[in-house]
């Protein structure tokens, strides 16, 4: 079972520190995390800190093997990294950004051929539901489609550690269920360690093996679903007062009530 351990992480833009050591229980293959907080609490920059992006202090291992340090291209072997806003203004179609980022360096598999990498981009565009955007160009796409596209772009190398940023956001009700669902099985069957920055509590705590809630820059806890969504917590961490109940269907609901004084 692939594990992903996170030690004493520092990471920070120059001189500005914005998470201080942050150590966290293994993330288990197969598992989704939802990484959850306030605005500004460090989520996004915990990610690109995981994908090797921001120079770091302290260790990020998968399975044993030290991430910290390792040159980008290495790192991309293992793990994916799709970012909250994808770079505007690139003439490519969804087609050839797949492409592209299957010859950018060797998957775990190696080198495909070229007739692999089209047939493995055109089954995943299938299983997005957006084959029918193969030959548009990235800069013709709405948002969601966008989205949908960055998303093709992370799994298309088959990753052993899935990151991403917000993937549902610019997404209608259906998609949001449809693309969470596909996570969720290609976690499941792949053995993934996913982690997913989430804002919507809903989401998180229906597709969420583990939540781990973010302020200020500091891990403030992690655990199930029902163990950290707790009024308690939402209140300290997001400063609201909100009810935590189940629907119909046994699904935990977020419903917040009002924002408690600063
Ligand atoms: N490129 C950057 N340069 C300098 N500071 C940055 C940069 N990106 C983010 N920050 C700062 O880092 C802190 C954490 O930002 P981050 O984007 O990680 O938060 P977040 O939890 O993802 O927030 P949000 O929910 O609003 O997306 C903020 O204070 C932000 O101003």
């Amino acid at each position: 079972m692939k594990q992903l351990e996170i030690q004493g992480l520092t990471l920070g833009y120059g001189r500005r520190e914005i998470l201080h050591g942050a150590s966290l229980d293994a993330l288990r293959g197969g598992a989704i995390t939802a990484l959850i907080g306030p605005n500004g609490a460090g989520k996004s920059t915990l990610l690109r800190g995981l994908a090797g992006l921001l120079p770091a202090r302290g260790s990020v291992r998968l399975d044993g093997q030290e991430m910290i340090g390792l040159r980008l291209e290495h790192r991309a072997r293992h793990i994916a990294y799709m970012p909250q806003s994808l770079p505007q203004g690139v003439a490519l179609t969804v087609m050839e950004a797949l492409l592209g980022a299957l010859r950018a360096s060797p998957t775990a598999e190696g080198q495909l051929s070229a007739s692999a990498a089209t047939e493995r981009a055109l089954d995943l565009l299938e299983q997005l539901g957006i084959p029918h955007l193969a030959l548009v160009g990235l800069d013709r796409l709405s948002g969601g489609q966008r989205q949908l596209a960055g998303l093709a772009q992370a799994l298309v190398r088959r990753p052993q550690v899935l990151l991403l940023d917000e993937p549902t956001s610019a997404l209608d009700l259906r998609y949001q269920l449809s693309v969470m669902e596909l996570v969720r099985k290609l976690t499941r069957q792949h053995g993934l360690v996913t982690v997913v920055v989430v804002h919507d509590l809903a989401l998180a705590a229906r597709y969420a093996d583990e939540v781990v809630m973010l302020a200020g820059g500091t891990i403030r806890a992690q655990g199930t679903p029902e163990a950290t969504l707790t009024p308690a917590m939402l209140a300290e961490v997001y400063g609201v007062s909100a009810r935590v109940e189940r629907c119909s269907h046994g699904h935990l609901q977020v419903l917040a009530d009002a924002a408690l004084p600063a």
